[in-house]
């Protein structure tokens, strides 16, 4: 059977509320947009002012990028990426799509609304079910063509925003290639090993998501979330976060750590799956976006995976004796599915074995440790 990552959530509607505020008609900060420490899973207190700790930068023209990646996957599971070969001309094009995009009307907006059991659409982040408080963000997920949710957005030029989104998608899916190998490069993993990467290493039956996210300047930004702390269902993820500082990520002994905006870097960040296939090597790391009080952010995710249906294991290579398998082979739509009803559990719920030293399981982080 060949489902479709479109079809992951018929199985698991969620229905929040469409209703969609009108970010900038908010002068305070309503109750239902203000989070306590309670609120969240992985709360505030863990901000690490000043940290010396920094997120790794690896300038992927370097002769040692493989050595470096390996490195930055294992001890943080996010890093940056400068000399990528996107054109910088294409992330301002993305960027200014994404811009007028959430400048349309609400009302606008919410004719391309995601449907309860859908991917593609307008709406809430879908993890917000699992919160009481709203998130101070609004976002647009994009799976397959958009044409028909930019027809309705954009009755009259819709074919550009079209062509805008189907090159950064082209020129993302290579650029996940090139960091995929580097990957699994680090871990002694070769193209023979993995059958579904295509006789040329293209990874051709991959499958994506693109999600736009906004977050309006905010007038109480220490008391609102724009994406709650979460770990991404992929293999990895590639975040264009443009000069607007936002993104977090959690460090183990420090707490939230600020990934700093660089002009034209991109950031990457494992993802559950890629956790499964290097059988816990790889940490897919838990971050949050938070939201400032002047500016305007907007962000660009490439959640990268692969073919929807396929089996995802712990690679054969990094299992032996010594290093049972961690987790049950799963596919991407069921994982979808399996984050969707339980979130932040998800990734223990097809755990196989509980780890050796329990104490320090990077990926529990219902056990978070902070030095
Ligand atoms: C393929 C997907 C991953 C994602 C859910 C989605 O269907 C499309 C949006 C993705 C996103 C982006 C914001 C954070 C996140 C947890 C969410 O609610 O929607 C991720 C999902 C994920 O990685 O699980
Ligand atoms: O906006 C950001 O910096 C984070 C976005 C994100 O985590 C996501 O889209 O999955
Ligand atoms: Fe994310």
């Amino acid at each position: 059977m060949h489902a479709r990552l479109s079809d992951a959530f018929k199985s698991h509607p969620v229905n929040l509320q469409l209703k969609h505020q009108d970010f900038n008609s908010l002068h305070e900060l309503p109750d239902s947009y203000a989070w306590t420490n309670n609120d969240d899973h992985y709360p505030s207190f863990l901000t690490s002012f000043g940290a010396d700790d920094s997120v790794p930068v690896i300038d992927l023209s370097d002769t040692n990028a493989l050595k470096l990646t390996g490195h930055a996957c294992k001890t943080w599971g996010v890093f940056q990426v400068t000399n990528h070969g996107i054109p910088q001309k294409l992330l301002d094009d993305i960027e200014s799509a994404g811009k007028s995009l959430f400048s349309l009307p609400v009302q606008q907006k919410l004719k391309a609304a995601r449907s309860p059991d859908g991917i593609s659409g307008y709406g809430f982040a879908r993890i917000s079910s699992f919160f009481k408080k709203l998130m101070w963000s609004e976002g647009f997920t994009i799976v397959g063509s958009p044409v028909d949710h930019f027809r309705q957005l954009w009755p009259q030029d819709y074919d550009k925003f079209c062509n805008i989104i189907e090159e950064y998608e082209k020129e993302m899916k290579m650029l996940a290639g090139r960091l995929m190998w580097l990957m699994l490069g680090s871990l002694g993993i070769s193209m023979e090993d993995i059958k579904w990467a295509g006789s040329k290493g293209e990874f051709k039956g991959a499958s994506a998501a693109l999600q736009l996210n906004s977050y309006p300047a905010c007038p109480e930004p220490d008391r609102a979330m724009g994406l709650a702390a979460h770990t991404d269902s992929t293999l990895l993820t590639i975040l264009y976060q443009s000069n607007t500082s936002g993104l977090q990520v959690l460090r183990e002994g420090t707490g939230w750590v600020t990934v700093p905006p660089m002009p034209g870097a991109l950031v990457i960040n494992v993802g559950d799956l890629f956790h499964i296939l290097s059988n816990g090597l790889y940490p897919s790391v838990l971050h949050r976006a938070v939201v400032n009080r002047t500016q305007h952010r907007l962000s660009i995710a490439y959640l990268f995976g692969p073919p929807a249906s396929l089996q995802i294991s712990p690679l054969s290579k990094l299992v032996g004796p010594s290093h049972p398998p961690l987790y049950r082979p799963i596919s991407w739509n069921e994982y979808l599915g399996t984050k969707a009803k339980h979130f932040n559990k998800a990734l223990s719920s097809v755990r196989l074995c509980a780890p050796l030293n329990s104490l320090v399981d990077v990926n529990d982080h219902n056990s978070v440790k902070v030095g």
